[in-house]
């Protein structure tokens, strides 16, 4: 059976558990902590990656299109190109222009480190410009991308809490609070997958701060 590897935490792998739950495949998730996956199916050590009876597949947007033409019932992309083409367009604007840059200022917003204020600068500027670019193509009709609820949503309701979130932390201001992103999340949020998808986020994110708490213990006392 096709396998999910990774953790819970991850947005990145709720990303593409989302879409597995949505479309209805059957699938098993294996635990794999950062530093502890499998080189030969994640070289860069990321995660998520698949096992499949194929082989290995990693970077969850290839995952997600792998799902698609592996598993075509209920569809997460239109059949129509250029509806599907702006679907895909979505992804990758949350992924590249707003989950990645916002992604220098997690250290300090959830984990406990310190990002220097000239980084704070030039990322808060970047994701001003970024935010009101994808305000242009975000419709928020009822889903990000219109009607329908696409890859584009599985996108969208696991990062952009994460932004919001990282910039409040940050710089005191959530840099999404003039789209209708909190309507969008109570919405999507009431899905029964999203919902399994966050109650599993949320307890391994527990687990995840103990492993954390442990290693720094056993830092300290080797010091
Ligand atoms: N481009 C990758 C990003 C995945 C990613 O950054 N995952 C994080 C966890 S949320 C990770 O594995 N970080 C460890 C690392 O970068 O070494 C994808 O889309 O799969």
């Amino acid at each position: 059976m096709l396998k999910l590897c990774g953790f819970s935490a991850s947005n990145y792998y709720n990303k593409v558990k989302l879409a597995l739950l949505e479309k209805g495949v059957a699938f098993e998730e294996e635990l794999a902590w950062v530093g502890q996956t499998d080189p030969s199916a994640s070289p860069l050590g990321k995660v998520p990656y698949f096992k499949t009876d194929a082989g290995p597949i990693s970077e969850s947007t290839v995952m997600l299109e792998y799902i698609e033409a592996q598993y075509p019932s209920n569809a997460l992309l239109p059949a129509d190109p250029f509806q599907a083409a702006k679907a895909r367009e979505l992804v990758r604007y949350i992924e590249l222009h707003l989950e990645l840059v916002a992604r220098n200022l997690y250290p300090e917003a959830f984990f406990g480190g310190k990002v220097s204020d000239s980084a704070k600068e030039k990322v808060g500027q970047q994701l001003e410009k970024n935010v009101a670019a994808f305000a242009k193509l975000a419709r928020f009709s009822p889903f990000v991308g219109g009607d329908s609820f696409t890859l584009a949503d599985c996108a969208a309701a696991v990062h952009l809490p994460l932004i919001s979130g990282a910039t409040k932390l940050i710089y005191g201001r959530d840099f999404l609070a003039d789209l209708p992103v909190r309507d969008y999340l109570k919405l999507v949020g009431a899905r029964p997958t999203v919902l399994q998808v966050n109650e599993d986020r949320k307890s391994n994110t527990e687990v995840m701060m103990q492993r954390a708490k442990a290693a720094a213990a056993a830092a300290k006392a080797q010091a």
